[in-house]
């Protein structure tokens, strides 16, 4: 049984479906990517499944029990930073700390927490919240997301206004957590991020998912592209496409070249040569979350037109 499972789920802003029969899980110890382009849903599904949103129909359950509008008790082990966490600007990160771990049945040492999280510095100290950059209310709300010892943790956005350095500290305390056996969501348009974190992903678009699979499944589907300048660009598409490859042409007088065996620099040099066709630049494109992302959008809204 999936730790986090929604069925089906469907929701409407008057007219317009935000969400439409979303069906995806999480795996406990797992950490899952939600990613699509703004106003997809990933908010809308986010705030359906930690019960802070009444949705229209379909099912969702975690830990072995449906989740419902404002129904906590079927939360009380999934942590959530979502948008903006709830922070009083006249408490101090430990009274948070303190506040939040008050009604939890089971909660973390809030001392180890904070360190872990990095909110015990001198920077945070008696300092009240009010004070706290974004960065610091960024830490802050992961910390009370997990407090109360959760199985599961679903962060909105949550490297959202953090520096380098600090991008780097969460996603290095997000992946020691889960090696711990915590399951995260995450969604975030820093797909960089996700992509050295994320252990599968759950893609949606328009309110729909269009694709829910490992990371490494989803990256192994982009073909490897050759991008190649010549001294002849019309006569390498011609001899590329003679050829059987796929190819395109980018506004920067490069000629882009995929295949659905496979093709490598080697070949297209081979080819350019026997059409004595000279090569001014080339190189093989690397796998990229953030580029097959755009491909596989780019194919769901064309199927959807
Ligand atoms: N309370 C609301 N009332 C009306 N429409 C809403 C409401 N909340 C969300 N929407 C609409 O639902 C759609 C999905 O929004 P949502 O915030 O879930 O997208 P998102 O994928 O999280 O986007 P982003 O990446 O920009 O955060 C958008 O068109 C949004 O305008």
């Amino acid at each position: 049984m999936s730790l986090l499972e929604l069925r089906h789920v469907s929701k409407h802003f008057g007219s317009y479906k935000a969400l439409d029969n979303v069906s995806f899980s999480v795996e406990p110890g797992r950490i899952v990517g939600l990613i699509g382009p703004n106003g997809a849903g990933k908010s809308t599904a986010m705030r359906a499944m930690t019960g802070l949103m009444r949705f229209d129909s379909g099912e969702v359950s975690f830990d072995d029990q449906p989740v419902k509008f404002s129904k906590t008790k079927a939360l009380a082990k999934m942590g959530n930073l979502i948008e903006y966490p709830a922070i009083y600007p006249n408490f101090t990160a430990e009274d948070h700390m303190k506040y939040y771990a008050m009604d939890a049945k089971e909660s973390e040492d809030i001392h180890e927490l904070m360190k872990l999280t990095g909110i015990d510095g001198p920077n945070f100290g008696k300092r009240k919240a009010k004070h706290f950059s974004l960065g610091m209310k960024q830490r802050l709300g992961i910390a009370i997301a997990l407090v109360r010892k959760p199985k599961l943790v679903v962060l909105d956005e949550p490297m959202n206004g953090l520096d380098p350095q600090s991008v780097r500290e969460i996603r290095a305390l997000i992946q020691k957590l889960s090696d711990q056996g915590i399951a995260f969501l995450i969604s975030s348009h820093l797909l960089d991020e996700l992509q050295r974190l994320a252990d599968d992903v759950v893609i949606i678009n328009k309110g729909k998912v269009i694709r829910k699979t490992s990371m490494a499944d989803f990256l192994s589907e982009d073909k490897a592209q050759v991008k190649v300048k010549t001294s002849d660009n019309q006569a390498m598409v011609a001899a590329a496409e003679e050829a059987g490859w796929s190819v395109k042409e980018n506004d920067q007088d490069e000629v882009l070249i995929t295949a659905d065996d496979g093709v490598n620099a080697q070949a297209v040099l081979a080819k350019a040569t026997a059409i004595n066709v000279d090569v001014l630049d080339i190189q093989t494109a690397t796998v990229n979350l953030e580029d097959h992302l755009m491909e596989v959008l780019s194919d769901s809204d064309r199927d959807r037109a």
